[in-house]
């Protein structure tokens, strides 16, 4: 069996709502396994969302722990938590969140100056990154310049960059048309297939369960595996 890459035990989530508790995650558990792709699904307010940011370290469990390349969230830092985001994790949205007075090059080579990759060899990895996702010749536009489809794929060369353990991704075609949306998907596959990172990604898509090696739906606070 593969090294386990996020493990996430007995969490709890609840949200305050005027003076009652609203509990949405309930003695939540997963365990995701190097290079393995694993698609969330489930209803709308069921809680998808909210585990991402969990998984991501970005918020805290009331009570659970999550560990991510062995690093546990709970027990760690603020410092080294930041470190581990930098180098073990990436992200993509659904919005891409690209920064806009930058080139798709320069987007997809942030991360590694923020892992502190000297620019010139940021430049090389982030063309390399670039090509895998088709956009070679896009390389100089900016996000306004590129179609909805070309600022997804550079999102995710961006997500890519520093080689993470893991990549979350949260509904990563909700914002495209039906035959974009497959091309982003299939991108996806293909990334996944040739790396060793795990990818966990949060969809109502449901072609992506095609693909995936685990479908967990959330429901009443917990996933469950089909
Ligand atoms: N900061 C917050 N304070 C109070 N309630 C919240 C907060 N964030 C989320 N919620 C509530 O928690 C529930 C779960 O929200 P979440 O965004 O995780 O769901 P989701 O499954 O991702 O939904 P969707 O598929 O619609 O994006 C929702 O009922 C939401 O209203």
């Amino acid at each position: 069996m593969n090294r386990v890459m996020l493990s996430a035990q007995g969490i709890s989530k609840s949200y305050l709502q005027g003076q009652n508790e609203l509990p949405i995650l309930r003695d939540l558990a997963m365990t995701v396994h190097e290079g393995e792709m694993v698609a969330i699904v489930g209803k709308s307010g069921s809680g998808k969302s909210t585990l991402l940011n969990l998984l991501a370290g970005l918020d805290h469990p009331d009570s659970g722990e999550v560990t991510l390349a062995d690093c546990c969230w709970q027990k760690t830092g603020e410092r080294e938590r930041d470190r581990v985001r930098n180098h073990s994790l990436g992200f993509v949205y659904q919005f891409h969140h690209l920064l806009p007075e930058f080139s798709a090059l320069e987007n997809v080579a942030m991360p590694l100056r923020i892992a502190g990759m000297s620019s010139a060899k940021a430049r090389v990895v982030a063309l390399d990154l670039l090509a895998k996702v088709g956009l070679s010749d896009r390389a100089k536009h900016r996000p306004n310049q590129l179609s909805g489809g070309e600022r997804q794929r550079v999102a995710i060369a961006r997500g890519l960059a520093n080689s993470p353990a893991v990549v979350l991704m949260d509904e990563p075609t909700g914002n495209l048309d039906v035959e974009t949306a497959s091309e982003v998907r299939d991108l996806i596959k293909t990334l996944s297939r040739s790396a060793s990172t795990a990818f966990v990604i949060v969809t109502h898509d449901p072609s992506f369960a095609e693909y995936a090696d685990r479908v967990l739906t959330l429901t009443n606070g917990k996933l469950e595996d089909h």
